[in-house]
């Protein structure tokens, strides 16, 4: 999907922790020993998940496949050292159609792999997740926003 169908989901750094707590808390007593990171936007729920479930060792895998809201082909810039297992957690923020999650369970099958947010078409995909998202709907991070002045209402949007 794109900025353009104007459909938002707003998240403050307070629900994204919130959120990504709330996740943790799932995933307590399965005892997972290392975290892979996809970068850039799972490096910060995976280091949030690190510290609630004390896990000292992490990595990271970097994807690119948007280029802002426009979708392009998937390139891997840098692949993680960390070894496939069941005690391996990977860590993403969102998934959206799916294709970086594909990407990351052909590269390690036998791990977990989990996401704060999750749109219908990438759901099947992920372990875990916490929040559901529509598919028309463009999340809005909150390192990708700032703080902005906003005009009264009775002055019109
Ligand atoms: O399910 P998909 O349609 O593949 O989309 C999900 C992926 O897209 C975003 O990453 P992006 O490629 O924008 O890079 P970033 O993490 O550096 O922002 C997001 O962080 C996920 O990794
Ligand atoms: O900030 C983002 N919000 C989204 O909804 C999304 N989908 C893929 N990649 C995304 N990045
Ligand atoms: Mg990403």
């Amino acid at each position: 999907m794109s900025l353009a169908s104007n459909k938002m989901f707003y998240v403050s750094w307070e629900a994204f922790h919130r959120a990504t707590k709330e996740l943790a808390r799932q995933l307590l007593g399965q005892n997972f020993n290392a975290i892979v990171a996809v970068s850039r936007g799972g490096l910060v729920p995976a280091a949030i998940i690190a510290r609630e479930l004390n896990i000292r060792v992490l990595d990271s895998i970097c994807i690119a496949s948007y280029n802002h809201d426009q979708q392009g082909s998937l390139r891997v810039l840098k692949d993680a050292h960390l070894a496939d297992s069941e005690q391996l957690l990977i860590v993403d923020d969102l998934v959206d159609t799916g294709e970086t999650a594909k990407a990351l369970r052909e590269r390690f099958p036998k791990a977990r792999f989990v996401t704060v947010y999750a749109k219908p078409q990438g759901k099947p995909l992920v372990d875990h997740y916490v929040t559901d998202i529509e598919q028309d709907t463009w999340i809005q991070l909150p390192w990708d926003m700032e703080l902005a002045y906003s005009k009264p209402l009775v002055e019109g949007a």
